[in-house]
């Protein structure tokens, strides 16, 4: 989220948490300002989530000050005992799409409250809009799952009945440029998602 509209029509709508991307490799990156301005209108109980991406502790440790998130969410190569270094709550982003590898990062990270497993695209960040093969997901994980990566109104539904994740992230499915929400796109999402819970 980068605008307060969004992040209140997304509340209205259900969502359970809101991202804040603080990154500078983001085309999403939200200053402290915008942040906080965005953190000080939303109702109760909906969570904020604080992205980073192989940034500075002091920069994490600044967005922890001055927004305070419910979450911290790190998406590069920080260790799991960097991402407890702040004593804060995270959720550490796994790139599927690596195979091998990414699936013995799962195991790596046992102070995260979740893993969110994300599309990969060579060269960017994340938002990429890229999904991987959801059959790749082991059972038996004992942490929570965060299904990500090109997720939209159009597939979330198969999604989540093949990976049966704890919840699902979104970013570019629900935009009309980055960091712009389209309420449209955002609005069939969250159906989408909400049909198969009642189903
Ligand atoms: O969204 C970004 O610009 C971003 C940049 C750097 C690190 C992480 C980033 N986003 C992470 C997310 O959690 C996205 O929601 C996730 O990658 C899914 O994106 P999409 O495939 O576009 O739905």
């Amino acid at each position: 989220m980068t605008r307060v509209g969004d992040a209140l029509l997304a509340a209205r709508l259900g969502a359970d948490a809101i991202g804040l991307v603080f990154t500078a490799r983001s085309k999403r990156q939200v200053t402290l300002a915008q942040a906080r301005e965005i953190v000080a209108v939303l109702p109760p109980f909906v969570a904020t989530v604080a992205l980073f991406m192989d940034d500075e502790a002091a920069l994490v440790q600044q967005v922890l000050d001055a927004v305070r998130p419910t979450w911290l969410q790190f998406h590069g190569n920080e260790s799991d005992a960097w991402c407890a270094q702040f004593g804060h709550p995270f959720l550490k982003a796994i790139a599927m799409g690596e195979g091998a590898t990414a699936l013995s990062r799962l195991q790596a990270y046992p102070h995260a409250s979740g893993l969110l497993l994300d599309g990969h695209a060579a060269g960017e960040a994340g938002g990429s809009g890229r999904t991987f093969d959801w059959s790749l997901l082991p059972d038996g994980l004992e942490q929570p799952l965060i299904l990500a990566g090109g997720l939209h109104a159009g597939n979330v539904g198969e999604a989540v009945r093949k990976a049966r994740p704890w919840a699902v992230d979104v970013a570019s499915g629900v935009e009309s440029a980055a960091g712009i929400k389209d309420p449209a796109r955002l609005e069939a999402f969250i159906r989408a998602v909400r049909a198969v819970d009642a189903a």
